[in-house]
């Protein structure tokens, strides 16, 4: 008998086809994402669960008495709750290495649009009020040799270094857990403390997962030692800072301009205060949606789900899950 696999979030045809080769599988198909309930009352058979972000903890793993495997359509896991997981056995996996790049690309993205204005300037050429562009208040900052702190140089910060220093000519310095030789190596880049990254970057970008941790690794303190003119870009998750400190620091200009990707609570809600900021660019935590790279991490995921209920290693299991796990 093939195991059975509850499919939570809108996946490609071709990857659950390749599911359905292994498993038998029951799908969400709402036109809106499934609410928690919804997710709860279909968990009773499932041995195996693919997701995208949902919440992992005890109230769902008492829901489904024959789970063996959850599988994250993300590299983040911090919808994991780990000691559940581990009391209970469950496998949990994530997709690292396919979004390195997509992400990096983002992440670019948004270091290029705060520092040149475009969704600012942008809105002023559609609005039709296009009068001068030698107008000293349309003008931005130069991203090319300045210096970038990568706070969190994992597979992903060093994706985006690469970007910066051999197509920007920007000089890298980061802070991490550990050092990292060969990034330092790579990138030409100094390991350097916390405070000094802060107070000497041109752009500080954090790019640490959400642990314990790094709950609010940035606030007050923090943007209190940046620079006037430094821009802050956040492409890891909301909750790895303390957004009221934030807004404070962008309201009385104790940094320049700040790029998110993430917030504290998302979909953000429209009331938010850094919505109405204009030297603010928001994204809806896009930074690994091109239809590519969301392909290949659902199939990575499929392989990781499939391997896990049928006995096999999956490709993927999360760090602090890998032992103890019986295959
Ligand atoms: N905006 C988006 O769409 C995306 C966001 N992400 C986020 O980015 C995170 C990083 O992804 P990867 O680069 O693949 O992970 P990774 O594990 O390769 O890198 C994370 C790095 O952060 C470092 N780190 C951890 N705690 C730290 C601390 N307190 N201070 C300094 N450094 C610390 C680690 O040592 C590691 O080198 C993910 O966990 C996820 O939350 C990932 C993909 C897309
Ligand atoms: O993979 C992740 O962790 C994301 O945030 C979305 O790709």
């Amino acid at each position: 008998m093939k195991p059975k696999v509850f499919i939570a979030r809108p996946i490609p045809s071709e990857v659950e086809a390749y599911i359905a080769d292994h498993c038998t599988c029951e799908k969400w198909t709402g036109a809106s994402p499934i609410t928690r309930n919804e997710l709860l009352e279909r968990l009773k058979d499932a041995e195996g669960l693919l997701i995208t972000g949902e919440k992992i903890d005890d109230e769902l793993l008492d829901h489904a008495p024959n789970l063996k495997a959850v599988s994250n359509i993300s590299v983040g896991y911090n919808n994991f709750d780990l000691d559940a997981m581990k009391r209970r056995n469950i496998i949990g996996t994530n997709t690292p290495d396919v979004l390195n790049e997509t992400v990096a690309d983002l992440a670019l993205a948004l270091i290029l649009s705060t520092a040149r204005r475009i969704p600012e300037l942008d809105k002023l050429v559609k609005d039709g009020k296009w009068e001068d562009q030698d107008d000293e208040p349309l003008f931005g900052v130069d991203v090319h040799g300045k210096t970038l702190g990568i706070i969190g140089m994992g597979r992903i910060g060093e994706a985006i270094g690469r970007r910066a220093k051999f197509g920007f000519n920007m000089t890298i310095q980061y802070h991490n857990r550990h050092r990292k030789p060969e990034s330092e190596k790579l990138l030409d880049a100094d390991y350097v403390s916390m405070e000094e990254l802060l107070q000497t970057s041109d752009f500080v970008l954090l790019m640490v997962p959400f642990t314990e941790g790094t709950k609010h690794l940035i606030g007050k303190e923090q943007f209190a030692l940046m620079k006037n003119s430094a821009i802050f870009i956040n492409t890891s998750r909301g909750q790895t800072v303390d957004e009221n400190a934030l807004i404070q620091a962008l309201q009385n200009q104790k940094i320049l301009a700040a790029g998110l990707d993430v917030f504290d609570q998302e979909p953000v809600s429209p009331d938010n205060p850094l919505l109405k900021l204009p030297n603010v660019v928001t994204l809806p935590h896009i930074g690994s949606a091109t239809y590519q790279t969301r392909f290949d991490m659902a199939m990575l995921a499929a392989k990781n789900l499939v391997a896990a209920v049928t006995g096999k290693q999956p490709p993927n299991i999360v760090q602090e899950l890998k032992s103890g796990i019986k295959i």
